[in-house]
């Protein structure tokens, strides 16, 4: 583990020493009701994922951890450690202290086999100088009530159910339409550990800033589950009636036809004004059936960030679209074994053989840059003509159409 600064010492928390973990946790990330710090959940991250630092008088005075998660990528999956709760109290913070504690997880992480680490950034600015690249992003929408959706064949056969959210009886549907309806998509990430899930599905009357307890719309064909959202209303009233938002947690459909149906009903709601979605793909099927997407607000943000911890390991793990045959010549500070020429070979087939080599290096780029392209959501040309990559353009547009993913990644939740 790295030494952080002077007078200050790196460990991983016993489980005694968990409940301490959280409370610096908070003081780091002010949050009302949240479910890690809540002690009627369980504590979602793994034995031995509970990293700290302590100061001399043995207090713990900063956090970090990650989850063993399988990333989604185009063509396949990867081992990926999830990081999250970075936090350093407020009267330690600008001492280096996240600085090491990155390092310690990078290394950490190495030695686990997790080849690739994703996280969720508090704050943008922070992660790039770590060697992450912003490799997704998301759209929320707000909609206003009763926008019209483009017709889909079946949706009028589907029936929608309603009833309050029961995470005892209804998580194991949630989950598994989730899944279902992400296979495929690079960063769909399964709510795995357990214990993450019951926090991800959670429903703590202090998080709710006044909406009512969650809502659960269920779409059947039959016996046949076709889609589900997580939903809730707040009580509002203006001068001339009710405007109730509708705030959608989740929602999970299997076919167009399901996608319509939810969405048809999730939109017309007694009482309400307008309906916030979560986080969704930046090519949702929700954008392209909007009738006239005008009167939607659309906030488009960064999704999840990805560094590549073993590149060879790393690029060999994802299939491309087109063959290709580059040299990238890489930099790396954090993770030096990274550094340097390597070879990507494509075949027909999308598999790639990644080898070091002395051969001239076609494309030129940093770390951070390669795990902004890992997922397919991001092109090789916009980077380069940010100045960001640097290479002959058609290398450069090779890299773009080999990279490239079908489907927009995404991760419709925050870890
Ligand atoms: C994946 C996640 O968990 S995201 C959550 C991140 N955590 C938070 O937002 C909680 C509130 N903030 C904090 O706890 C702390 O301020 C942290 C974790 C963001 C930073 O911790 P510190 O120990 O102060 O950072 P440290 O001193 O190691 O700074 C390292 C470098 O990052 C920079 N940096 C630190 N915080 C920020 C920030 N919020 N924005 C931009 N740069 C930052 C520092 O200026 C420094 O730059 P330098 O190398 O050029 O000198």
């Amino acid at each position: 583990m790295t030494d952080p600064a002077v007078g200050y010492r790196t460990l991983v928390v016993p489980p005694e020493r968990l409940r301490e973990f959280r409370e610096v946790a908070s003081l780091a990330f002010p949050m009302l009701g949240d479910p890690l710090l809540d002690d009627s959940l369980p504590f979602a991250l793994p034995a031995g994922r509970a990293v700290a630092v302590e100061s001399a008088d043995g207090a713990i005075v900063a956090t970090h951890g990650s989850y063993p998660f399988t990333l989604p990528v185009p063509g396949g999956t990867v081992p990926c450690a999830g990081l999250t709760w970075v936090g350093v109290r407020p009267d330690h913070r600008r001492r280096g202290l996240m600085a090491s504690m990155l390092r310690t997880h990078v290394g950490r992480s190495l030695e686990r086999g997790e080849v690739v680490s994703a996280l969720f950034a508090a704050e943008a600015a922070i992660y790039g100088r770590f060697g992450y690249g912003s490799a997704a992003d998301d759209v929320r929408l707000t909609l206003p009530r009763r926008a019209a959706l483009r017709d889909v064949v079946g949706s009028a056969d589907l029936t929608v159910d309603l009833v309050r959210f029961d995470a005892a009886v209804h998580t194991a549907t949630v989950e598994d339409l989730y899944v279902r309806a992400g296979a495929g998509r690079p960063g769909w990430l399964a709510r795995t550990p357990p214990e993450l899930l019951t926090r991800v599905l959670a429903d703590l009357p202090a998080a709710r800033g006044g909406y009512e307890p969650l809502l659960l719309a269920t779409v059947r064909r039959g016996d046949d589950v076709r889609g589900a959202a997580l939903l809730a209303r707040q009580e509002q009233w203006g001068a001339s009636g009710p405007e109730y938002p509708v705030r959608v947690r989740q929602a999970s459909a299997l076919d167009a036809a399901a996608t319509h149906r939810l969405w048809t009903f999730l939109l017309d709601l007694d009482l309400t004004a307008t309906v916030s979605t979560p986080a969704l793909a930046v090519d949702d099927p929700l954008l392209h059936l909007l009738e006239d997407p005008r009167p939607t607000q659309r906030h488009l943000g960064d999704n999840l960030w990805v560094r590549l911890l073993d590149v060879p390991a790393a690029l060999g793990a994802r299939r491309y679209a087109t063959p290709v045959d580059v040299v990238l010549d890489l930099s790396d500070t954090l993770v030096p074994a990274n550094a340097g020429r390597w070879r990507l070979e494509v075949d027909a087939a999308g598999a790639a053989q990644v080898s070091r080599t002395d051969a001239r290096g076609d494309l030129r780029l940093d770390v951070r840059e390669l795990g902004a392209l890992y997922l397919g959501g991001r092109s090789a040309s916009a980077l380069a003509a940010a100045g960001l990559v640097d290479g002959e353009r058609d290398v450069v547009d090779r890299v773009t159409a080999a990279f490239t993913s079908p489907l927009a990644p995404v991760c419709p939740w925050i870890f």
